[in-house]
């Protein structure tokens, strides 16, 4: 097994936790309500923007212009492709990025930026990748998970789920997999462990962030 799929398979249960979670079951049926929706991306705005933060640290500490140019594809993923959805929705909510510069994050979302924003500021490009890498493939065995579920077929999220489902963002994930095995393959097993629980922390606090998002 390689370093992600041992560390993925730890992480599994948790991940599962999060497709179970009210908020996504709801996403997936529609029944979510909207305030509640907006709420979320309100908190999820703010996350983004931290979390775009921690790549162009990663960027800064980068070695490699491969790297580079890594992190630099996952960054416009962030401000460009994954923004198109979130602020048509903002728009609906008749709210802009500029409006949610003055909110403050929930506490729970507040935890996971200072987890991130440490590993920003005192890890390495490896640690890095494990603080951000959940994000991006726990949404994607999250929503793979419920667009393959005919109830997810009407729900009015439909555009939400499909982002993170779609192909190009199951071969962005796999590449991204890939490199961060790449990074950490020769490391020892005592590194490796560190970093296993960086992810599994990671992955705890996007279960907390669902969970947060169908309390407010
Ligand atoms: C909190 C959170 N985690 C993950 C994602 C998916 N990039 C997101 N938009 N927000």
């Amino acid at each position: 097994m390689t370093f992600m799929e041992e560390t993925l398979a730890q992480v599994l249960p948790i991940w599962d936790r999060c497709v179970e979670a009210p908020f996504v079951q709801e996403v997936k049926k529609g029944t979510l309500p909207m305030e509640k929706f907006k709420h979320y991306m309100i908190q999820d705005s703010i996350y983004l923007k931290y979390y775009a933060r921690v790549y162009g640290k990663a960027i800064y500490h980068s070695s490699t212009l491969k790297d580079i140019q890594m992190f630099y594809s996952a960054l416009c993923f962030v401000t460009d492709t994954e923004s198109a959805v979130r602020l048509s929705y903002l728009n609906r909510f008749g709210l802009t990025d500029s409006d949610i510069e003055d909110i403050e994050p929930f506490p729970e979302n507040k935890n996971y930026i200072d987890f991130m924003m440490d590993i920003a500021d005192n890890g390495d490009i490896c640690e890095m990748l494990m603080a951000v890498l959940p994000c991006m493939l726990s949404y994607n065995y999250i929503f793979r998970k419920i667009a393959a579920e005919p109830e997810s077929k009407g729900s009015i999220y439909r555009d939400f789920i499909e982002d993170y489902a779609n192909e190009r963002y199951v071969a962005s994930c796999r590449l991204w997999s890939d490199f961060a095995d790449e990074k950490c393959a020769a490391l020892s097993d005592d590194r490796k462990k560190k970093l296993a629980a960086i992810f599994e922390k990671a992955s705890l606090l996007e279960l907390d962030f669902w969970n947060m998002s169908y309390k407010e």
